[in-house]
This record gives C-alpha cells, structure tokens and sequence, in this order.
C-alpha cells in the first residue's frame, strides 16, 4: 500500500486506498450503460456487436489507466454518447461513409487532439470560442440523445404532414423506455448509486418476466473482436471529403472534453488557485491516446465522463480512482451475453436521462441578451432538428457571427470564430 499512496499521492490529497477504491466502483456503476449502450448504437453503422462490446470495455479501461497512472486525475473514460451517435447516424448512415472510414476519421482526429495538446493550440481554439456557443452546443448533443431515444421507443414517429408527432403509446417499447426514464429520474434524485444501470437492468429483466425479451445469460468467456480489430480505413479517411468529417469529430470531440474536464474539476475542487487545472495537457492526452487506441480496436471516440463526478462525490481524489474503473471495465469483458440481452428500449430511458443532465448548461446560459440567446438557441436545437451534431455546430457559428456583426457588436468576435463562421457559410453555400 505504501507504493500506492507514493505514485498516488494520496496522503498529500487526504485519501486513502479504501475511500479510492469506493469512488472507483461508485463512478463505474454510473456509466457501466456505456456497455450495453455503445454496441448498440454502433451496431446500427453495420458494425459487429460482440467486437465492439469487447473494443468499449478495452478503449475504456486504456482511458482510465493512462488518466489515472499518467494524469493521476480521479477521471474516467469511455466511449462518449453523442459522439457514438454522431458517427452512426452523421457520418455512417448520414453521409454514407462505411463504418471502417470512419473509424479511421476517429483515429485521425485522435491524433491532431493529440498534437493540439502537445503544442498548447488546444487551449487557444477553447479560449476562442464564445460561451454562449459552448452552452448551446453541449445543450444541442444532450437533445440530438433524446431524439434518438425518443426515436428508438417509438414515442416519436415520422409524419408527412408535421414531420414529427406522437408514436403509439400503448406499445410495449414506448411503455419500457419511459417506466425506465422515470425510474431512473426517480432514483438519481433519491442519490442511489448507479441508478441508470439499475433503470436499464429492471426494464430489461421486467421484460423477460413479461415475455417480450429474451434471456441470453449473464456470463462467457469474451465474444472476438476480429471483426473490427485494425479494420479502421486509415487511406479511406484521408480522402479529402472526409477533412470535414475529421474536423466534426475532433471539433466535437474538443468541446465534449473542455467542457466535461472543467466541469468534473469544478465540482472535484481539482482546481488550483488560479482556477486552473494544473494537469490538463496529461488529462487531454489520456482522451485522445483513448481514442486512437479505441479507433485500432473498434470503437467511436473514448472521452472524459462526466459521470466521474459521482466517485469524486464519494471521496475520489487522485488517478487511483480512475485505474480501480478501469479494471472493472476489464472485469466487464465477461458479461458479453447479458449486454446482449438489453433491448433499445431499455436504453432509450438512460439516454433521455443523460439528455436531461447535458441539456442543463441552457441554464447558464444569458438569456436577457439576444445576441447571446439566439445562437444558444440555433446550435441546441439544429441539432436535434437536423439530426446531426455537426450542422447543429455550423448553424450555431453563422448565427453568432451575423447576429454580433449586425448588431454591432464587434467586441464580442475574434478572428477564429469570424473564420470558422465563414468557412461553415461557404460550405453551406458552395457544398449544399
Ligand atoms: N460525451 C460525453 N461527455 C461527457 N460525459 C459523458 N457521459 C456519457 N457521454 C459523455
């Protein structure tokens, strides 16, 4: 124990092995959906469901071991919802890439997030952007999940008239997913740890009872992750239509990690006195290392979650926290059959439950001036109305900048958001 409490420093950040080893199980049970939750999603790209189940429990526990051996930060990783949606529904099925391209767009865009870090561009880039853009668009991804929840029960159903209007909701999936929304609502408010896991798992075995679900097991050796190991098309993302594609993910990528990591050392008092966190190019490394080790194994873009909160809540302080997850994810390699076993319907209440939690920074949003306001408003919900994070985040540059500039209000722009602006109105323009 006394080599932990050295390469920790755990004494230093008044914990212990004991009180360590808690928030790593507490942080675990929150975001362990990621499991059943990701395959899921990236199986609707055509990908194999066993190699992906395999390639999250291993992008994830890589992410938790250099984040918490190399950063020493009590954060955890894995593969990011909406980001998991993003390649799926954007760039698979949206702009009809194959699965493997757009793994190598993942890979691709790891990498520059690497070097950004490494050359300190990073902080400039977050620095540049507008609040009330950061905001609107990590509201936009929150409701871009709901959507896709609310899609996936059948509580939303196409309409040619409206577009839009209300599924049956008498049928079984509309029922499952919003008992287990509010369940889950229910239970994170009452504080029970791992409410989303206990949401999924009661609807799911709520289902068997009824006779709409199968049961598949509980626990087997791993499924293989051949299909997907090295399958990324590293050439085929270098295509030049794809340059776009790159900059999505890393754009997306970049917003997602600023703004979890701020938001998880806020609430961790992982700050020093100058509000800053003194570890960040480690922590942004450990994402981005993730997530071109993820890319190689078969998974959508690893991240920082903000689910680490809990376990920080619960006393975690230092990287030993984030290593006892990632051995619980390498523990997870063996319940491959009852990650099998969950149908969408009992993720669709989770996924409307971190909706919920992503769509709060609206709050912070300032509503009493409209040229902050309304790009808030164009970024969250292009997103959801368009069906893409992407568009979502365009939308919301070229309303910011015209809106600024035709209010006059020139101080409140610099060159790379005015850049940005334009490159996303010519691409409108010029590339539909
Ligand atoms: N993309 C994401 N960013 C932060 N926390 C998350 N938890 C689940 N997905 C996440």
């Amino acid at each position: 124990m006394k080599f932990l409490d050295d390469y920790f420093k755990l004494a230093e950040q008044k914990t212990n092995v004991k009180t360590e080893v808690i928030a790593g199980v507490t942080t675990f049970l929150t975001m362990a959906y990621i499991i059943f939750v990701n395959p899921s999603i990236l199986s609707e790209a055509g990908m194999d469901y066993g190699a992906v189940f395999v390639a999250t429990c291993l992008a994830a526990a890589i992410g938790c071991f250099v984040m918490g051996l190399w950063a020493n930060y009590p954060i955890a990783q894995a593969p990011g919802m909406g980001l998991n949606a993003f390649f799926t529904y954007g760039v698979v099925l949206g702009m009809g890439y194959t699965w493997e391209a757009a793994l190598g767009a993942v890979f691709f865009s790891g990498l520059t997030f690497f070097l950004l870090s490494i050359f300190k561009i990073r902080e400039w880039i977050i620095n540049s952007i507008p609040l009330s853009l950061r905001l609107g668009i990590a509201a936009g991804i929150g409701l871009f999940l709901a959507m896709i929840a609310l899609k996936n029960a059948g509580i939303v159903v196409s309409n040619p008239a409206t577009y839009v209007a209300l599924g049956d909701l008498s049928q079984p999936p509309a029922i499952y997913a919003l008992l287990g929304f509010f369940v889950i609502t229910a239970l994170a408010y009452l504080r029970v740890t791992g409410a989303v896991m206990i949401g999924i798992l009661g609807v799911t075995v709520m289902a068997m009872v009824l006779g709409h679900n199968q049961y598949g097991g509980i626990m087997s050796m791993p499924p293989s992750i051949a299909p997907t190991f090295m399958a990324m098309d590293l050439m085929g993302a270098l295509d030049v239509a794809m340059l776009s594609v790159i900059f999505a993910f890393l754009f997306v990528d970049l917003f997602d990690t600023s703004g979890t990591l701020v938001g998880v050392a806020h609430r961790g008092k992982l700050l020093d006195k100058d509000g800053k966190l003194p570890r960040i190019g480690r922590a942004m490394m450990a994402d981005s290392t993730a997530s071109m080790a993820g890319a190689a194994l078969g998974t959508s873009t690893t991240t920082s979650y903000i689910e680490s909160t809990a376990g920080i809540a619960s006393g975690g302080r230092t990287g030993l926290t984030a290593v006892v997850v990632g051995v619980l994810f390498l523990i997870s390699l063996f319940f491959a059959p009852l990650a099998g076993s969950i149908p969408a319907y009992a993720t669709a209440g989770a996924l409307l439950y971190v909706a919920v939690l992503m769509a709060g920074s609206l709050a912070h949003a300032n509503w009493e001036d409209p040229t902050d306001a309304a790009p808030v408003l164009i970024a969250a919900l292009a997103m959801p109305l368009t069906f893409s994070i992407a568009e979502g985040i365009a939308l919301g540059f070229i309303s910011y900048v015209a809106i600024k500039t035709l209010s006059g209000r020139f101080s409140d722009l610099n060159p790379a958001v005015v850049v940005l602006a334009l490159l996303f109105a010519a691409k409108f323009l010029f590339l539909g």
